[in-house]
């Protein structure tokens, strides 16, 4: 079958990273639904980038999703929807557990009545909590910080469950921190409240935010800041599309990490950005971010041996300057 008869429904599809996959999808030639509750999304870019409206629903309506599954033929389901900040998710567990282990076990249950059995998840570095070896591997230990990993970790276990009573066959994601965007500059990092640090940092350079605060200079890191892997959004959508592509030729359930196995850390990132933009950024000490681990940075092979993933944009400095085209753009 050509990709272009596969229809690929998007939950969380005019979010960030969703959206991102989903104009990946039609690319390729596969038919993406885009379907958001629009709580966070927006949903003029990517209606504009696909031309075809987003499905205004929401995961935990299941009478909503029965009758998306009755009316189309969807042959797999991306599942980026979800609540995504640690710092809300310690101040407000159930928010957490009810919209991203629920709202999840609610579009399983509507895949498994109408015979759908696909599935790639949105899953997080967040879930393996302090790094026991680095660049950490798939079979390292998960044992998330925070509510919001765990809630991504209770999915991991059920969609294994789910395999053995139903057969559902899964791809599991696990990204470490999306950054970037589309370098056509349709699409972007547009959070709201926005708690990622580049979009932050980039915000402080266009003069929108006084400064930038560095959430703990004491970690036990070379520089005393928190090193992450930041991995481009474009780069994470073509990961996507592999990962409906290997489900499609009956590639059995995976977990994979996508990152660039590279770590920068806090200052890192802000002196990088110093350099991309070619403005002051102000920086302010601040406290630790309750959650945080100190040092999150993957090990991709997995992804490029099963896959044949290779990122596209790798350098950091890249990154920085899709985002900051599409940041001044916006402005
Ligand atoms: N941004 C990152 O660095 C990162 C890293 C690891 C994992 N993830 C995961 O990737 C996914 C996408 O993240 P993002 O950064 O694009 O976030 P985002 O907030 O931009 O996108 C999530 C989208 O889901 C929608 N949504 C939320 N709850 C919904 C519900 N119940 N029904 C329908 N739509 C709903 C929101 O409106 C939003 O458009 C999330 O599952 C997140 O946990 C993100
Ligand atoms: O104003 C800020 C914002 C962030 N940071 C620091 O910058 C680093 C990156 O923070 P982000 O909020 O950008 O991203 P996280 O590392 O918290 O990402 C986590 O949340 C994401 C979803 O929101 C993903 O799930 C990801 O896998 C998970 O680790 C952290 O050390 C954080 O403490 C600051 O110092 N100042």
């Amino acid at each position: 079958m050509t990709p272009d008869s596969r229809t690929v429904l998007v939950t969380g599809g005019a979010g960030y990273i969703g959206a991102h996959a989903a104009l990946a999808l039609a690319e390729r030639g596969y038919r993406p639904l885009v379907l958001d509750n629009l709580s966070k999304g927006h949903r003029e870019p990517i209606a504009r980038a696909l031309g075809t409206p987003v499905i205004q629903a929401d995961t935990r309506d299941r009478a909503a999703l029965d009758a998306i599954f009755a009316r189309e033929r969807i042959d797999a389901v991306m599942h980026f929807a979800a609540f995504i900040e640690v710092g809300e998710s310690v101040a407000d567990p159930l928010r957490y557990y009810e919209n991203n282990v629920h709202g999840t076990v609610t579009l399983l249950q509507a895949m498994q009545a109408a015979g759908v059995s696909r599935f790639v998840f949105s899953s997080t570095c967040a879930t393996y909590g302090v790094p026991e070896v680095v660049p950490i591997p798939e079979d390292h230990p998960q044992n998330p910080l925070n509510p919001y990993g765990r809630s991504k970790l209770v999915v991991e276990k059920i969609l294994a469950e789910c395999e053995t009573a139903w057969r559902l066959r899964s791809v599991i994601f696990r990204y470490f921190n999306a950054a970037g965007a589309h370098p056509s500059g349709l699409l972007g990092e547009d959070h709201d409240p926005e708690t990622h640090l580049i979009p932050l940092v980039l915000s402080a350079a266009l003069g929108k935010r006084p400064s930038i605060r560095i959430f703990g200079e004491d970690y036990d890191t070379p520089d005393g800041t928190c090193i992450r892997d930041y991995i481009h959004v474009s780069d994470l959508a073509d990961a996507h599309v592999l990962g409906i592509e290997y489900l499609l030729g009956d590639g059995a359930s995976t977990a994979v990490n996508l990152g660039n196995g590279r770590g920068f850390s806090v200052k890192e990132v802000i002196a990088a950005a110093t350099r991309v933009t070619g403005r002051p950024i102000d920086v302010e000490k601040a406290e630790r971010r309750p959650g945080d681990s100190p040092v999150l940075v993957g090990s991709s092979a997995r992804a490029r041996k099963l896959l044949g993933w290779a990122p596209r944009y790798p350098d950091l400095e890249t990154i920085l300057a899709h985002a900051w085209a599409w940041h001044q753009r916006k402005a």
